[in-house]
C-alpha cells in the first residue's frame, strides 16, 4: 500500500471486519479492528461495556482509539465500529475512507443470531433499521469512496483498484 491507511466504514454487518482482515492479508500489511482493539484494551466485550458503562463511555473509548491510530498507525487496513464515523467525523484525518454500503435487508439475511447478540444497538430490528437510515447520509458524506452491495471478492477487487489508482 503506497499511501497511509485504508479505513472501512459502514453499518453493523456491512462486512468491514470480514473484508478488512482478508484485504490486509492479501496486501501483506497490518490490520486493526477498532472494536477488537477496544475489547483487547478493556479485556471485556463491547456488550459488557455497553451494559456496565453505557454508550457514551464506549464512544469515549472509540475517540481514544482514533487519536492513537492517527498518531501511531500507518500503512494499515482499519475496520472501524459501525458508529465510529458518526461520532468521529474527523475520521479522514487517519486515512482514505471507504464506505461499504449494503442494503438493510441484505444485512439482516447475512447476520446470524449469535452475531446479532454481540451488537447492543442491533437488539431491536425496527430501531436498527431507523439507525441505518439516519446514518447512511453521514457515511456517504464522510467517505472518499463508496462500494455498494458487492460480495466479498467483488469488494476486495474494488478496494485494490482504489489503492492502485491512488
Ligand atoms: N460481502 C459480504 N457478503 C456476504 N456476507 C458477508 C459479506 N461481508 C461480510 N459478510 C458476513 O456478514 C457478517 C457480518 O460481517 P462483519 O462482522 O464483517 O460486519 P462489520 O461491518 O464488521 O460489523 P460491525 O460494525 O458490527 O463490527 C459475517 O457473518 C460475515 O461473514
Ligand atoms: O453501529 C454501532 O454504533 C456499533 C457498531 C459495532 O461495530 C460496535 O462498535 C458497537 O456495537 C456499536
Ligand atoms: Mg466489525
Amino acid at each position: 500500500m503506497s499511501a497511509g491507511n485504508v479505513i472501512l466504514t459502514g453499518f453493523m454487518g456491512s462486512g468491514k471486519s470480514t473484508i478488512g482482515r482478508i484485504l490486509a492479508k492479501e496486501l501483506n500489511t497490518y490490520f486493526i479492528d477498532t472494536d477488537n482493539l477496544i475489547e483487547y484494551f478493556e479485556n471485556r466485550s463491547i456488550k459488557e461495556i455497553f451494559e456496565k458503562e453505557g454508550e457514551e463511555s464506549f464512544r469515549k473509548k472509540e475517540r481514544y482509539c482514533f487519536e492513537w491510530i492517527k498518531n501511531n498507525v500507518k500503512n494499515t487496513v482499519i475496520s472501524v465500529g459501525g458508529g465510529f464515523p458518526v461520532f468521529i467525523p474527523e475520521i479522514k484525518e487517519a486515512g482514505v475512507v471507504i464506505y461499504l454500503k449494503v442494503d438493510f435487508d441484505d444485512i439482516l439475511k447475512r447476520m446470524s443470531e449469535d452475531e446479532i447478540a454481540k451488537r447492543p444497538l442491533f437488539q431491536d430490528i425496527k430501531k436498527a433499521k431507523e439507525l441505518f437510515s439516519k446514518r447512511d447520509n453521514i457515511y456517504r458524506q464522510l467517505a472518499d469512496y463508496i462500494i455498494e452491495n458487492r460480495d466479498i471478492d467483488g469488494t476486495i477487487k474494488k478496494i485494490k483498484g482504489i489503492i492502485d489508482a491512488s
